[in-house]
């Protein structure tokens, strides 16, 4: 053997097994499309203490059931004005986005975004921001090819992006100051953050009428014949629960974290891992993995009542076959925030209604697939007749 042989052999990194590479760019077109995610420290810990804290939850309470309430009504407004000729066809998917539109425009500025026009335009430079952050600028990979992000116009959307979300929250920061010079009090974050400055100088289920059924009779059976479903209902709604588990399990709604980069040479499972390599977890795949799930395709929630298989599993960031809101000091720190609101909305939303696809399709029958980006949204909108379970016991 000779000596170059030998010297390589001795030097032969066990890198981790990976897709095929092109030359030069690697596998750089494998990860464009991906949420180069960042966030600065102490905004997280003002997040986490203030903005998503359990009283802050607690006190966001009143705008989930507001906002539940009018989504509700507007069903059930979609629904009396539904005939068997005629049925009234729902589409849910531009509902569920108004809805978390105006949840969190109510949370951040105190007041609905169809409510003003700065606040619908706040809406579309979200929208903006959530398409740029999808979008891999080639420079952070490769920094000798950074001026194609000039030449293709990258970076004068995201300067024209900055410059407009800047003006408009200097507004709202601006408006919140003078009412809360003139003794106005909002209970948004906006107000919350103010304070905090003064002070130191915050689908599955058509697709399976079982799962659905089963659902219901719980949350049916727990609310009973009381009108709005309360916190001590939800604590006890296994069943739901694990929906909403399985839920994260199939579609996680950001599919890949934000990427790490290792710090030091370090070895994972007897495989090199370079001090500077970028490592982005695929936590849909870990969802579909057959080394942790049976039948990982299957949509089956009993896996996680099942004392046998998964019952013991959460997504608090401990069961890392379960992360899909991350783990560890960059987890995600609105967990519990986010899964209060969930949890409100579909026991409501499966108390007060029966649901079907519209012309008798069935449930197999829907179109699931994915758009891209770094929130994974459907591609199909989401089209659902809605029968007020009230009318149809009656009837
Ligand atoms: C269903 C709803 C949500 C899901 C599934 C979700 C998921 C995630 C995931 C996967 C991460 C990245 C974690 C990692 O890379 O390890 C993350 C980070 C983060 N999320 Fe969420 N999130 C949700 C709602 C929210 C909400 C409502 C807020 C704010 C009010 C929020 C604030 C944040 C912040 C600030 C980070 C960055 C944390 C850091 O980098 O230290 N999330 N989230």
């Amino acid at each position: 053997m000779s000596i170059i042989t030998k010297w390589s052999n001795k030097h032969k990194k066990n890198f981790p097994p990976s897709p095929r590479k092109l030359p030069i760019i690697g596998n750089l077109h494998q990860v464009v499309g991906l949420l180069p995610h960042r966030s600065h420290q102490q905004m997280k810990s003002i997040l986490v203490l203030q903005l998503v804290s359990n009283k802050s939850v607690h006190s966001f309470r009143s705008i989930r059931k507001d906002e539940t309430a009018l989504f509700v009504e507007r069903i059930r407004e979609y629904s009396s004005s539904s005939s068997e000729t005629k049925p009234a066809v729902i589409n849910l998917s531009m509902m569920f986005v108004e809805l978390t539109n105006n949840g969190i425009c109510r949370s951040s500025f105190g007041v609905r975004c169809s409510e003003s026009e700065k606040r619908k335009k706040f809406m579309v430079l979200l929208k903006d921001l959530s398409e740029l952050t999808g979008t891999v600028r080639v420079g952070e990979f490769l920094p000798w090819l950074g001026w194609i992000d000039s030449v293709n116009g990258f970076d004068k959307r995201v300067d024209r992006v900055a410059k407009e979300m800047d003006d408009l929250l200097e507004d709202v920061i601006q408006q919140h100051m003078e009412n809360t010079t003139m003794g106005e009090k909002g209970e948004d974050f906006v107000h919350l953050l103010i304070e905090i400055l003064n002070d130191s100088t915050d689908a599955d289920l058509l697709r399976n009428p079982n799962v659905m059924k089963k659902l219901q009779n719980e949350v049916r059976e727990i609310v009973g014949s009381k009108q709005d479903v309360t916190d001590d209902d939800l604590e006890k709604m296994d069943y739901m629960k694990a929906v909403i588990k399985e839920y994260f399990r199939c579609h996680p709604p950001l599919p890949i974290l934000a990427p790490r980069v290792a710090l030091g040479n370090v070895q994972i499972k007897g495989y090199d891992v370079p001090q500077g390599t970028w490592v982005f977890v695929n936590v849909w795949a870990i969802g579909k993995d057959p080394d942790c799930w049976d039948e990982p395709e299957k949509f089956e929630p009993e896996r996680f009542l099942n004392k046998l298989n998964n019952d013991s599993i959460d997504f608090k960031g401990l069961d890392f076959e379960l992360i899909p809101f991350g783990a560890g000091r960059r987890g995600c720190p609105a967990i519990a925030f986010s899964t209060a609101t969930i949890e409100f909305l579909l026991a409501n939303l499966v108390h007060k209604f029966n649901w079907e696809l519209p012309d008798g399709a069935h449930g197999t029958n829907l179109d699931v697939s994915e758009s891209s980006g770094s929130s994974v949204q459907r591609a199909v909108p989401l089209l659902v007749i809605a029968t007020d379970s009230m009318r149809a016991s009656l009837g």
